[in-house]
């Protein structure tokens, strides 16, 4: 009887080798291996929301870290196998082409990416799927409660973990890793070894791409100053790190320009070219060896939202789409076509609102606090339904999460974790507090906006009918 034990590594937002237990996990596992990344047709057509889910801004730097990825698989004697098309239909041509007993994976809070893995199982039930934690700061079951327990609000949350004694973590895979553990777990060091490729995987069809046919038909480079990849998240990680700006991290980090005023990690973090507990990692070290403050902190609180996030998007699955959000309150929103033209052209009467929208547009990146302005006034002033403007950001961010953006929107639209019935920000006193000189809206001509919010007034509307 042949027991050799083939597995199927499908990549998803864990576009790295440094701290993939996921990745480790099946080295230890198989004899043989298949690595993929599925481009999913769906990305590229507009959504229910008029969108498509990926820009250019993102899927360059996407295409920069698959290539990358794939450099560091050929030296492991590997190689990146990229389908383009369904996702389970894709990753189901390998498991019949390459006789495949395992899958492996990171746990990915996508509701269609956790579907695709049910329809996975219920039609390939004899191979094993083993999903593990890797986006996260911690793992599930570290957590100090259930996550159907997750508390309501992210202070409830902080102060739960903060309080937590977390245990340390055995991953299996690395042995014991010391405990116990104040913020996050050690990171896991490289993936040194890969198993080989099988001798065939089957007959693909011409959907599947090698990364070097990719990259020769994909536009790369341009001026952005996000390079996707891991050694080009680690690099940032270490400039960000090597200066004395994560001790003045708090004092700056609502600036709305500056690329030294929040650490720009963000792009990185989302695929998963680097690991949120390098990151922590490199913090704990900063705080050992350069200092402590309340902004070294205030930095580790921040990733404490994202870490929020990603365990809200565990806890309410679909329910993170719902116009109703999961208060299950629908807000007193509509859908004005003129309107959101407007604020995606970064044409209203907002000079600060049309500034944000033209750096995000042009850019892929925008600061948080220029996020929550635009999110806002998306919400309140337009009165938009808030999914077409969660759905216009995973087009065009460059570091576009599906639990952060999603999370985010709820929480600013009222309908998420928060106990406000929504945030509406001043646009007058974000103006004046974070743009007093008028440089952020001169640098992105923000007063080429309308005057009018719409074109037609109520005196326009015919009456007596
Ligand atoms: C409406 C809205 C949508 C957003 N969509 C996304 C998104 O799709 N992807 C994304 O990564 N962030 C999102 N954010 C959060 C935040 O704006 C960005 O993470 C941050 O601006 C990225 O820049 P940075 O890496 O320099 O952040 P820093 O200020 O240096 O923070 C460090 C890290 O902490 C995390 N973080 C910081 N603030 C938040 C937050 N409010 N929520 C969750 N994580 C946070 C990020 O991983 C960030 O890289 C959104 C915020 C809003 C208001």
């Amino acid at each position: 009887m042949n027991n050799k034990r083939t597995g199927l590594y499908w990549f998803t937002n864990d576009l790295r080798l440094h701290d993939q237990p996921a990745l480790m996990r099946a080295v230890g596992s198989v004899d043989e291996l298949v690595c993929v990344y599925v481009l999913e047709e769906r990305w590229f057509s507009p959504s229910k929301f008029c969108a498509p889910s990926i820009g250019e801004h993102r899927y360059r730097f996407l295409l920069d870290s698959l290539a990358a990825l794939n450099t560091q698989l050929e030296r492991l004697g590997q190689r990146l196998l990229i389908m383009r098309g369904r996702l389970g239909p894709s990753l189901a041509q390998i498991l019949q082409g390459a006789n495949i007993t395992d899958i492996f994976c990171s746990q990915h809070a996508g509701w269609y990416e956790k579907q695709s893995l049910v329809w996975l199982q219920d039609n390939y039930p004899q191979i094993r799927q083993h999903v593990i934690d890797s986006h996260t700061l911690f793992d599930n079951d570290q957590l100090p409660f259930e996550l159907s327990q997750l508390p309501p609000t992210f202070t409830q949350f902080r102060k739960q973990l903060e309080a937590a004694q977390l245990p340390s973590l055995d991953h299996a895979v690395n042995g014991n890793l010391n405990g116990p553990l104040r913020r996050s777990s050690k990171p896991l060091s490289p993936v040194s070894f890969l198993p080989s490729m099988p001798a065939s995987i089957g007959e693909l069809d011409e959907s599947t791409i090698w990364p070097d046919e990719l990259m020769q038909t994909a536009k790369i480079g341009g001026s952005n100053r996000f390079v996707g990849g891991e050694q080009a998240g680690l690099k940032q990680l270490s400039d960000y790190f090597s200066g004395s700006h994560p001790a003045c991290y708090k004092q700056v980090r609502n600036a709305l320009d500056g690329w030294d005023n929040s650490s720009k990690m963000s792009p990185w973090l989302a695929n998963g070219s680097i690991s949120v507990r390098e990151l922590v990692s490199k913090l704990d070290d900063y705080e050992l060896h350069v200092t402590t403050n309340e902004s070294t902190y205030w930095l580790y609180f921040e990733l404490l939202w994202r870490e929020f996030f990603q365990w809200y998007a565990h806890r309410y699955g679909a329910a993170l789409y719902l116009l109703r959000g999961i208060k299950n309150q629908a807000p007193l929103t509509s859908f004005y076509s003129e309107r959101y033209r407007k604020w995606v052209a970064g044409t209203t009467p907002y000079p600060i609102v049309n500034a944000c929208m033209n750096e995000l547009r042009e850019t892929g990146y925008l600061s948080n606090r220029g996020r929550q302005i635009v999110a806002s006034c998306f919400v309140n002033e337009l009165g938009l339904d808030w999914r077409y403007g969660a759905a216009y950001f995973e087009q065009v961010l460059i570091d576009y999460d599906v639990a952060s953006n999603w999370g985010n929107w709820q929480y600013l639209a009222g309908v998420g974790a928060d106990a406000q019935p929504k945030r509406h920000f001043n646009l007058s006193k974000q103006t004046a507090s974070f743009d007093p000189s008028g440089h952020y809206i001169e640098r992105w001509r923000g007063d080429q906006g309308m005057s009018m919010l719409d074109s037609m007034d109520a005196a326009d509307w015919p009456v007596g009918y």
